[in-house]
């Protein structure tokens, strides 16, 4: 692979010093004003152009570890949800309506034949359901490798929709036990510091899933220390799918707005993958979940937002989309302190 690009580091510095004459005092924007400057870094431009085309994935799957006590809820949920999102009636829907996202569900491996979903939302399944990491591989390596690739054209079609902004989100019962186990394998970390409720489980099912994740780790031992075999050790069609779109949306050039831990997860291995993909991401939002939080740190990004937010489906990042929004009106539209004052006597 060829080295990455940064984002523009020339059009960084001369964002920052537009900000800097901005008729606002100094350092008033706060994050604001890094996120516009991170947003005109990555188009290449001062000012930054309003993001008007905005687009969400949803990679949907279902997880054999489900199957194992790990989840507050049935997997039956998974397939309803991808009809709920369909339908436009999920909670990311409503945000996605609301602040004018486009969306689209994809079924990398539900346990379902989705009767009656549109074709291109099942057009990408990889097999039905992932194997269950505590006793058997999530795929095959060439199931990774595949899912891996209908990321990748999954973001090159967005991009050629016109997106300009990239967003990621997950739907699958279960999927917070591999998300957990990759960023532990990412960091070298025990499954007690990473292992979070996820939908909500008790303290017993807690415990039961620390298990479960460590059980995962240890089976997969050394092959973690490539992170195309930790994938197809530990994580699932979606999350393999997610990692390829996000190191598309990287080497495209296109910046993308992260959800909770899937999301953030898979952003960790997109940068394991291509060093430097990082640069291309922002997280939206600060989940509940240990992992997410580590892998944040991991990554050097802070969240935009921190709600208290463990919905998953993207609806985090759609959540922090009308903030970039801001950041790149106040960067476009506020006046220079300088045309405002006469010159200075000398
Ligand atoms: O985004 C997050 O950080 C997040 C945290 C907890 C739960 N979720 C969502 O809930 C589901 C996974 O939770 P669980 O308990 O079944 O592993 C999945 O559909 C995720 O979208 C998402
Ligand atoms: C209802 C429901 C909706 C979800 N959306 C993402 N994960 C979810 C889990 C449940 C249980």
């Amino acid at each position: 692979m060829s080295a990455l690009a940064v984002p523009d580091p020339d059009v960084r510095s001369a964002a920052a010093e537009r900000l800097a004459g901005l008729a606002t005092p100094t350092g008033a924007l706060g994050r604001l004003g890094e996120l516009g400057v991170w947003v005109a870094a990555t188009q290449g431009v001062v000012p930054p152009r309003p993001l008007d085309n905005v687009r969400l994935v949803i990679f949907a799957g279902d997880h054999g570890v489900a199957q194992h006590g790990v989840s507050a809820y049935p997997p039956a949920i998974t397939p309803a949800m991808v009809r709920t999102f369909v339908m436009g009636k999920a909670g990311v829907s409503a945000l996605a309506a609301a602040h004018g996202v486009h969306v689209r569900v994809l079924d990398l491996g539900v346990d379902d034949d989705l009767d009656g979903v549109p074709a291109d939302v099942r057009a990408h399944k990889v097999r039905r359901s992932s194997g269950a990491i505590h006793v058997e591989d999530a795929l095959s390596a060439d199931e990774a490798a595949q899912a891996f690739e209908v990321g990748r054209t999954v973001a090159r079609e967005e991009i050629a929709a016109g997106a300009q902004l990239l967003l990621s989100g997950d739907m699958g019962i279960g999927n917070t036990t591999p998300a957990a186990a990759m960023v532990a394998a990412a960091l070298g970390l025990p499954a007690a510091e990473v292992t979070g409720r996820g939908t909500g489980v008790d303290d017993a099912a807690l415990r039961h899933k620390q298990v479960v994740v460590q059980q995962a780790l240890d089976r997969a031992g050394d092959r973690v220390a490539d992170p195309m075999d930790a994938l197809t050790a530990l994580s699932s069609a979606d999350l393999a799918a997610t990692v390829g779109y996000l190191v598309q949306a990287a080497e495209s050039g296109v910046p993308v707005l992260l959800d909770g831990l899937m999301s953030v997860a898979c952003a960790l291995y997109a940068d394991r993958i291509v060093p430097g993909a990082a640069a291309w991401f922002a997280a939206g939002h600060r989940s509940t979940e240990p992992a997410q939080a580590l892998a944040l740190e991991k990554l050097g990004l802070e969240p935009v937002l921190d709600l208290g937010l463990r919905l998953g489906e993207g609806s985090g990042a759609v959540a922090a989309v009308p903030v970039l929004r801001s950041a790149v009106a106040l960067l476009r539209d506020v006046a220079l302190l300088a045309d405002l004052m006469p010159p200075e006597e000398s």
